[in-house]
């Protein structure tokens, strides 16, 4: 049976503010392109366990699979994800139909008190939970001679997050400044760390459309809302993760950015992408690995190709997988 066109398209979202914010944002782009557009407002088992490990329980995938249910049920269309928090292989039956153009790809730094890492007082505490901000956190403060920092983890959505700083629990956080430009939350920005400081998770601050690969017409309908440069950008950040073990809780940093972009934004039109991947030691003395390499990109797969690339001179240098159930940070998304 092929399905016609459905008249109105749904999406599965989380019930969160952020993840509300992006289904509205590209329910708004639909729109524009004249489709009549409505929200299924989910809570996730990954919602309801937020504040215990994840790691025990399977990961950020809790937050996506119950989507991607609804979307096997027919109940919804699609599903808007922060790219971050998408496994880096889907299941079987789903695919990435469409990224946007990416906003800020940085972390910020939060705090009320302290204009950034150099002003923190004697034996000051830094929340964050991912680890990959773990381990450049670490180099930094290597550098900085401030081994009485410590780095604390930091749970929840975001507003839980900004609200346990303002508690006093730590002098400051680190966070993805796209969430919080997301949230009207701007000002709470002390500074944006440039990616040679902290470099960026895969896909930060790039929005993922994920639909039934069982449906092209969705595919279709989303070809105006895609954005190619950012989307073999996040590519190619991506294929460093998989190439690595697949799972996006690795002390892993991968950040790509076009030195010479494609004419028009048309990915076909080619450039010059280049990427740059860093893993840390999370335990022990502090070992923070890099690499990178540029290429001349036109397409998906070339992306691809430049980001297992990076990932085997990681692996070469001495980088490991985490495994499946590595050490879950909750998205605040
Ligand atoms: N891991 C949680 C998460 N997932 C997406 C965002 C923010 C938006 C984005 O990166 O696209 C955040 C918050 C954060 O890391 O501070």
């Amino acid at each position: 049976m092929t399905l016609a066109a459905p008249r109105t398209l749904t999406i599965a979202t989380r019930e969160s503010r952020l993840a509300l914010w992006q289904a509205e944002h590209v329910r708004a782009l639909l729109q524009q392109h004249g489709h009549a557009v409505e929200l299924l407002g989910m809570t996730t088992l990954g919602d309801q366990i937020l504040d215990r490990s994840l790691s025990k329980v399977g990961g950020k995938g809790l937050f996506v699979k119950e989507l991607e249910l609804a979307l096997e049920q027919g109940r919804a269309d699609l599903a808007v994800h922060s790219l971050k928090d998408v496994p880096m292989e889907l299941p079987t039956g789903f695919e990435l139909a469409a990224v946007l153009q990416r906003e800020d790809a940085r972390d910020a730094w939060v705090s009320p008190h302290c204009a950034g890492l150099a002003e923190l007082p004697h034996a000051a505490v830094v929340g964050t939970s991912s680890l990959r901000r773990v381990v450049l956190l670490r180099a930094l403060l290597q550098e900085l001679g401030r081994s009485d920092v410590r780095i604390e983890p930091l749970r929840g959505n975001l507003d839980t997050r900004l609200r346990k700083l303002d508690a006093g629990q730590y002098h400051a956080i680190v966070l993805a400044a796209a969430g919080l430009m997301r949230l009207g939350l701007e000002a709470r920005i002390r500074h944006r760390f440039e990616p040679e400081q902290m470099l960026p998770a895969a896909g930060q601050g790039a929005l993922g459309i994920e639909v039934l690969a069982s449906r092209p017409e969705l595919a279709q309908a989303l070809q105006p809302l895609a954005h190619g440069p950012s989307w073999a950008a996040a590519a190619a950040e991506r294929a460093v993760s998989r190439t690595l073990g697949g799972s996006c809780s690795m002390p892993l940093a991968a950040y790509a950015t076009w030195v010479q972009a494609p004419a028009q934004e048309r990915l076909e039109a080619g450039g010059t992408l280049q990427l740059q991947a860093a893993w840390g030691e999370p335990e022990g003395e502090p070992l923070l690995l890099r690499a990178s390499a540029s290429a001349r990109v036109d397409s998906l797969a070339a992306a691809d190709a430049l980001g297992v690339q990076v990932a085997q001179q990681l692996q070469r240098a001495g980088a490991r997988g985490s495994g499946p159930a590595g050490h879950a940070s909750a998205p605040a998304a």
